[in-house]
């Protein structure tokens, strides 16, 4: 286990449940009574398809409503604020990466990594979007239009918009998974540093076992179940 991750429980669920609700009323459950913790570090969650981990990272962080249980994140209960509350929280403290990028396609990379500060009226450091863009080896692709970059490419545009928010909360769906190995290593190390600068937590969810046993603690899905464990094998 990395020494460097603290765990201290800047996000904690309990009882956590979640069903999708289908046009007739049918409510369809993906998981119930699950409990989670993650501290400062870098923490993945693993599991087969379909077995309710992305649903997982939206109700951990404010982006679906749970169905049942408590989340508490940097210890605000966040299935108790409305909306506005809700909205004003994530963009101050959370950063999402979506498996889907989200990026603006006919917008530069330059300016997509900046969209969220602009319409938050932050600060744009245009120093610190060129670090990311070197870091990420994306250098000359600062004016190309998102929507003509490889799919590997856009995913390093969507964590670079992520991380240049300095968010204190970091939910990153698949971010290494349309990127080949040598690729996602370099992405994972980037994701991970920022994980063990003080009071940052990084959560992902990955199919890659091998980068899930890089992280300062995973958690299991499957079957209804989460189990978490420190990849030196301690069962919590
Ligand atoms: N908005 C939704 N409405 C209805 N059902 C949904 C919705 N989102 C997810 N589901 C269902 O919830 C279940 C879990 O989906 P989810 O995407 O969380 O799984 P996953 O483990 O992340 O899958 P994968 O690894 O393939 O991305 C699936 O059966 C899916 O169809």
């Amino acid at each position: 286990m990395d020494t460097g991750a603290q765990y201290n429980n800047m996000i904690v669920a309990d009882n956590l449940g979640k069903s999708f609700v289908s046009g007739d009323g049918t409510s369809t459950p993906v998981f119930s009574g699950l409990a989670f913790t993650a501290g400062s570090g870098m923490t993945a969650i693993t599991g087969p398809s379909g077995c309710g981990k992305s649903t997982l990272l939206y109700c951990l962080s404010g982006l679906e409503p749970v169905s049942q249980g408590n989340v508490w994140v940097l210890g605000e209960a966040i299935h108790e604020k409305d909306q506005r509350d809700l909205a004003l929280f994530r963009r101050t403290h959370i950063g999402f990466v979506f498996q889907a990028y989200n990026l603006v396609p006919s917008m530069s990379v330059w300016d997509n990594i900046q969209l969220p500060l602009n319409l938050a009226g932050r600060k744009v450091s245009s120093e610190r979007i060129s670090e990311l863009i070197t870091r990420f080896r994306l250098n000359g692709h600062d004016g190309d239009a998102a929507g003509s970059l490889s799919g590997g490419e856009q995913q390093r545009v969507a964590l670079i918009r992520t991380l240049v928010a300095d968010p204190d909360v970091v939910f990153a769906d698949e971010p290494t998974g349309a990127l080949d190995q040598r690729t996602g290593q370099l992405v994972f190390e980037e994701l991970k540093a920022f994980a063990h600068r003080p009071g940052k937590c990084v959560i992902i969810v990955t199919h890659d076992w091998r980068l899930a046993k890089l992280c300062d603690f995973v958690y299991i899905m499957q079957d209804g179940n989460l189990n978490g464990s420190a990849p030196s094998g301690v069962q919590v």
